[in-house]
């Protein structure tokens, strides 16, 4: 066979080749066709499921929201409502039990002494006048008897006198009648003498008798008038008899006074009573609601592009920041088209919960026909707070969880996410920051239910985990005791104690703050001696709430940790080495053990690895006991430059929050 003719043979062989090829071609087109037809088919009532779950899934949220928000405001409401009682109460009780000790001392007293002077005088006047009277009166009766006795003697003397005067006159009479009767006449003249002084004797008797009768009057007289004293001791008595009466009247009073201030003491009992029900209620709704919403929560917060990151890159900005105050607020006119990332976040209840991240530019691959459209990336959180959002409105939202620790719960609230990403001026910007916010709810709340009895104890503890290093950021000695390793975690009975490390008495809100600049400060020396340290650990405030109701017994024990977690750079983006690269794999460590725990937890796993890392550790019992409650911040940038990390924190979030899908565009 000639050359030519195995070229044409081999041409030939090609074709038939690729006639074939061609034939199986189509018969693929043809099936591909025909299940694009089926799939069409199918394509209207998928669509019609689909938008049917969505509706309902949509009225289920609308539903969950009105009935938050219901009883949000009930417990707004009630709470309100049981202040004004309880002030209204107290005031009314203290004003009532003020009147009534007033009214009783000032009657106790007027009365007292009214009657004892009464009873006094009144007593020392009768004796007076009654001795007088007894005086005067037995003066006049022995006077009386004496005239009597004197004048009887008299009247028996004289007529005794006269009788024997008579018979002796008498006898001479006859005897000189007899003796003499021829003496008549002289005898008849001296008879008419003796008669008449018979006579005038006779007359003296009568005078006898009528001084007898006057002496008689006058003793009746002295009778009356000792009747009369008589009476008037008896007027005297009656009105002591009535000065006693009204004294009984006034002890009667008195003990019905003691009546109404008992049942006072009882009406007290019984609002107190019932407020330590509704206490009790406020608590089983509030954990309730607490539980509906679930025991770890993510939040997530996109970071405004501020003034410098417009125009530097991420290394730049580091060190901006290492240098920046912590209370520094530099927003620019957000989002800058040129830097920040086009974020969407969609309200499907009354705050949003999903977050759409479109792929920037210089990010997206590319084909031969040129760019492949730009992926969309779609996170779900509990919660998302968007580059507008304010530290004040975030914390309306965590609010709850710092009640839930004054009620006896261990809480958790830490920020996740890359360096500069806002974590610390979310947890510590000064006035606003998730911590003093928290700090003033404490002391406000612990002030309303001092009311009802309520006592708190509040100490506080902060400090840093750097490595494998705990120091105690209160310490005066703090920059030069820096990683001596003298802090050492424990648990005891249910509690973790950290020893080595101060713990002082918390007693108001300005001292917290005091106290948060001296920290600040102490960790930005730290960070400028040492190259931005402070990004790279992790700064812990730990509040433990000691409550008890002196009335009730109740007692409480809460503890709330407040955490602004080191940095996550991946080792790839920050293109670190040497110590910066052992850091940076010590923080990786322990945020993913934080992560591992977090997912063990909400898996309900039987082994939950606390001991993977200090900071897990530390938070064992706030992250994972019984009553425990946990928060995460995943703050996140919307700088352009920062899309890998802010793609990579957000995915971490969602792992922890468990439920997690990343949807990709479909015409990629
Ligand atoms: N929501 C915000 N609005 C305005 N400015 C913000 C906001 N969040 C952060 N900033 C500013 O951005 C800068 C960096 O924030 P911040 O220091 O809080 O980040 P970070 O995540 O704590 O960083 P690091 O890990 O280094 O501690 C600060 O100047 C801060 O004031």
């Amino acid at each position: 066979m000639s050359v030519g003719e195995r070229i044409r043979e081999d041409h030939r062989k090609e074709l038939q080749e690729l006639t074939q090829r061609k034939e199986l071609g189509k018969k693929r087109l043809g099936q591909l066709q025909s299940e694009l037809w089926i799939a069409r088919a199918d394509l209207p009532e998928i669509q019609l499921d689909l938008e049917k779950l969505q509706r309902e899934y949509d009225e289920l949220e609308e539903d969950y929201v009105k009935k938050n928000k219901l009883i949000r405001e009930m417990d707004d409401k009630r709470d309100e409502k049981l202040l004004a009682i309880q002030r209204e109460f107290d005031v009314f009780k203290k004003d009532q039990e003020d009147k009534f000790d007033r009214q009783v001392k000032i009657i106790g007293d007027e009365y007292d002494e009214k009657a004892a002077k009464m009873l006094r005088e009144k007593q020392e006047e009768f004796e007076k006048r009654e001795g007088d009277y007894k005086k005067v009166g037995k003066q006049l009766r022995s006077q009386l008897e004496q005239i009597g006795t004197d004048f009887q003697d008299r009247i028996r003397l004289l007529r005794r006198q006269h009788q024997l005067r008579l018979d002796n006159e008498k006898l001479e009479v006859e005897k000189r009648t007899r003796e003499a009767e021829d003496l008549i006449r002289r005898v008849g003249v001296e008879t008419e003498v003796l008669n008449g002084e018979l006579k005038e004797k006779l007359r003296g008797v009568e005078v006898g008798n009528k001084r007898f009768e006057a002496l008689s009057g006058e003793f009746r007289e002295l009778e009356e008038k000792a009747e009369k004293f008589e009476n008037e001791a008896g007027s005297l008595r009656k009105n002591l008899d009535e000065t006693r009466a009204e004294l009984g009247e006034k002890i009667k009073e008195m003990e019905s006074m003691k009546r109404r201030c008992e049942w006072f003491r009882k009406e007290v009992g019984r609002y107190e009573g019932c407020i330590k029900e509704e206490e009790v209620t406020r608590r089983r709704i509030h954990e309730k609601l607490q539980e509906l919403k679930g025991n770890i929560r993510v939040f997530c917060r996109v970071k405004p592009v501020v003034m410098e990151e417009g125009v530097n890159s991420m290394k730049d900005e580091k060190s901006q920041i290492s240098t920046n105050n912590l209370t520094g607020n530099g927003v620019s006119d957000f989002p800058s088209a040129s830097s920040s990332l086009s974020f969407r976040c969609d309200n499907f209840a009354s705050y949003p919960q999903h977050i759409k991240i479109i792929e920037p530019l210089d990010h997206r691959r590319k084909s031969s026909i040129g760019l492949i459209s730009p992926r969309t990336l779609d996170f779900s959180f509990d919660m998302v707070f968007d580059q507008h959002s304010t530290n004040s409105e975030i914390f309306e939202e965590i609010s709850q969880l710092v009640q839930s620790s004054l009620d006896g719960h261990n809480v958790c609230i830490f920020a996740y996410g890359q360096t500069g990403s806002g974590k610390t001026y979310t947890m510590s910007n000064k006035d606003d920051g998730m911590i003093p916010r928290s700090v003033k709810l404490i002391f406000e709340r612990i002030e309303e239910v001092r009311q009802i009895g309520w006592k708190y104890e509040v100490t506080g503890q902060f400090l840093e985990i750097y490595g494998d290093n705990i120091n105690d950021l209160m310490a005066d000695s703090y920059l030069n005791n820096l990683d001596r390793n003298k802090a050492e975690i424990k648990h005891i009975d249910g509690k973790t104690i950290v020893t080595n490390i101060t713990r002082i008495v918390l007693k108001s809100p300005s001292q917290v703050s005091e106290i948060l600049l001296r920290v600040n400060g102490n960790r930005m020396t730290a960070s400028t001696r040492m190259n931005d340290r402070s990004s790279r650990s992790h700064c812990v405030l730990i509040i433990n709430l000691i409550g008890r109701n002196e009335r009730t017994g109740q007692a409480v024990n809460g503890t709330l940790n407040l955490i602004d977690l080191a940095g996550s750079e991946r080792i790839s983006q920050s293109q670190v080495t040497g110590i910066r690269l052992r850091e940076t794999r010590s923080i990786n460590r322990s945020l993913s053990s934080l992560g591992d725990v977090i997912m063990s937890l909400k898996n309900r796993s039987q082994h939950v690895p606390y001991r993977n890392s200090k900071l897990t550790y530390l938070l064992q019992y706030s992250l994972g006991g019984g009553s425990s409650k946990t928060l995460m911040f995943v703050n996140v940038s919307s700088n352009v430059e920062h899309f890998n990390e802010t793609i990579n924190s957000l995915r971490f979030a969602e792992k922890v929050n468990g439920a997690g899908y990343i949807q990709e565009d479909p015409r990629k």
